[in-house]
């Protein structure tokens, strides 16, 4: 199993391009969505929320306030950092049984679609990195016209992550998105190819017929090896 890491920085176009690979059939693992997914009404990532946060930070029908929490966790780097504690443990145990169930079914190439790959550390786990990049002043208009923000609240959610330029330079893979959604079409053809090229052996290991091959000729190898003893 090849499992990719698709990562770059808030706005920058990850989603762009996961729906990209989504087009292509390639199967993804989106850590926004298993973010929202843990912290719905009367899970465990929700009772610690509202612990920790109060009753406040609820709409009326019990879900979390998320524009609410946003404001609050991107403006505080301590209560982003509280939430990232809190959070952590049912983002990465789901994110794993998301992995697991594409294994059972068979899926060589997997992609891991997380905003904080490398603040979690999660990059060990993945290869190549590919990282979607955009010019900064770009990153904050699109940022901007997206989430409706002022500069200044975009400049914070921006500086709650590792700088792009950084993780750029750790990448496998660079995107640049800065240009029009052809041209990041265009290098995302590239990028497939790369991605859809013949597993490695240990990659192969990895997937779910690779461990049966290996189970399969070590069974028949001890049975021959009884045999040949009896
Ligand atoms: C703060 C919350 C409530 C804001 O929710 P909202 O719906 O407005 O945004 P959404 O979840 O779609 O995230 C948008 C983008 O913000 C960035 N982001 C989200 N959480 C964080 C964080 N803790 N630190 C830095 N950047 C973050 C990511 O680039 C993400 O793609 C939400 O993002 C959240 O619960 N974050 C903590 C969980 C987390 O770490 N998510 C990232 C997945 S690895
Ligand atoms: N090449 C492009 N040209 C013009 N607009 C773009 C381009 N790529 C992305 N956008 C727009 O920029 C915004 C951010 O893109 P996208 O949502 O893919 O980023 P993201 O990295 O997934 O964001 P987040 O970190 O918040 O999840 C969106 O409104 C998207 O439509």
């Amino acid at each position: 199993m090849r499992l990719l890491g698709l990562t770059g920085g808030i706005a920058s176009g990850k989603s762009t391009v996961s729906n990209l690979f989504k087009d292509a059939g390639v199967p993804i693992v989106d850590a926004d969505i298993v973010a929202r997914d843990v912290v719905r009404k009367g899970t465990g990532g929700w009772k610690k929320i509202v612990k920790a946060f109060g009753n406040d930070i609820l709409f009326e029908n019990g879900e979390i306030n998320r524009a609410l929490l946003g404001q609050i966790v991107f403006s505080d780097p301590e209560k982003r950092q509280l939430l990232n504690h809190l959070l952590a443990p049912h983002i990465s145990s789901a994110i794993f049984w998301e992995i697991a169930k594409l294994w059972m079914k068979g899926s060589k190439v997997i992609i891991l679609d997380i905003p904080l790959l490398f603040e979690t550390k999660m990059d060990r786990w993945t290869h190549p990195v590919i990282v979607v990049w955009v010019d900064p002043q770009i990153q904050i208009e699109r940022l901007m016209s997206r989430d409706g923000c002022s500069e200044e609240q975009a400049q914070n959610r921006i500086n709650a992550q590792l700088a792009l330029d950084w993780k750029k330079s750790e990448a496998d893979i660079v995107i640049n998105n800065s240009g029009s959604l052809d041209d990041t079409k265009e290098q995302f053809q590239e990028v497939l190819r790369k991605v859809s090229e013949p597993l490695t052996w240990k990659e192969r290991l990895r997937s779910r017929d690779g461990l049966f091959s290996v189970v399969l000729c070590t069974a028949v190898g001890v049975l021959l090896a009884q045999k040949n003893l009896s």
